[in-house]
């Protein structure tokens, strides 16, 4: 049988953060993730613990399981035409599935791929824009890419933001952690103020009510 992609969702929006917020993408969330099980009653004893994403499954909006050949056709399917297309693979952790077939698949039908990482895994070669998000407690193999997005705070040592300047990124952005009951959008101005290699990422795209 032909190894297949678990893919919890796929959709058209705008890149809501980073250096390519505001850009037009397909978004292909991959299922699963090895720094949490993505069940709520694991969340506690996660390695990650914050994160805002339900990953788990294919039941989301053209989620399934998908062959090589399938997953890039649906990618394509759901660009406009127009542009460059772009399609940003994401997750859970994407780079548990996502190989350099399908890379090459995605190219094929003229996409440039973006990927966003917790930097646990290695990442392909063929990758156009890399965007890695350290976890406090979690070892960072990526340390080259396009840009380094760090949620702030993590208050765990090791996971400040200073452990990252010398690592080989073009971008630095701080994004505030969103958590209920709490605005750190407030620190992340403060910190980038005073470290100004440091960028603030908000979250533009829960801001605009799109997916
Ligand atoms: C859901 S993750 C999926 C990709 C990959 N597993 C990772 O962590 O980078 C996508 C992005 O959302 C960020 N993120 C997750 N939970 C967040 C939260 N509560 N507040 C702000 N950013 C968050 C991650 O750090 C990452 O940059
Ligand atoms: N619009 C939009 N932008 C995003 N940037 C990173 C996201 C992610 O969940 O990886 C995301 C997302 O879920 N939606
Ligand atoms: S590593 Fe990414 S997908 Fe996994 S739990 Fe953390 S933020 Fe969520
Ligand atoms: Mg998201």
């Amino acid at each position: 049988m032909a190894r297949t992609y678990k893919i919890k969702e796929s959709f058209y929006t705008l890149q809501g953060e980073g250096a390519q917020a505001g850009r037009a993408a397909v978004f292909l969330r991959f299922a699963g993730c090895n720094l949490w099980s993505g069940r709520e009653e694991d969340r506690s004893g996660a390695v990650c613990q914050f994160c805002d994403t339900d990953f788990i499954g294919t039941d989301g909006q053209n989620g399934g399981r998908y062959t090589l050949q399938e997953c890039a056709d649906l990618v394509a399917s759901l660009w406009p035409g127009g542009g460059t297309p772009y399609v940003v693979c994401t997750g859970g952790e994407p780079l548990l599935q996502l190989d350099e077939p399908l890379i090459q698949a995605l190219h094929d039908r003229g996409f440039e791929v973006a990927v966003e990482t917790n930097g646990t895994v290695v990442v392909p070669e063929s990758i156009d824009w890399v965007c890695v998000s350290p976890k406090a407690n979690a070892k960072l193999v990526v340390t080259v890419g396009d840009e380094l997005k760090l949620v702030y705070p993590q208050p765990e040592w090791g996971a400040q933001p200073p452990a990252f300047t010398d690592l080989g990124f073009t971008h630095f952005f701080l994004q505030p952690k969103d958590e209920p009951g709490t605005d750190n959008t407030p620190a992340v101005v403060g910190y980038c103020m005073a470290h100004p290699q440091w960028r603030i990422s908000l979250q533009t795209h829960k801001m605009m009510g799109i997916d």
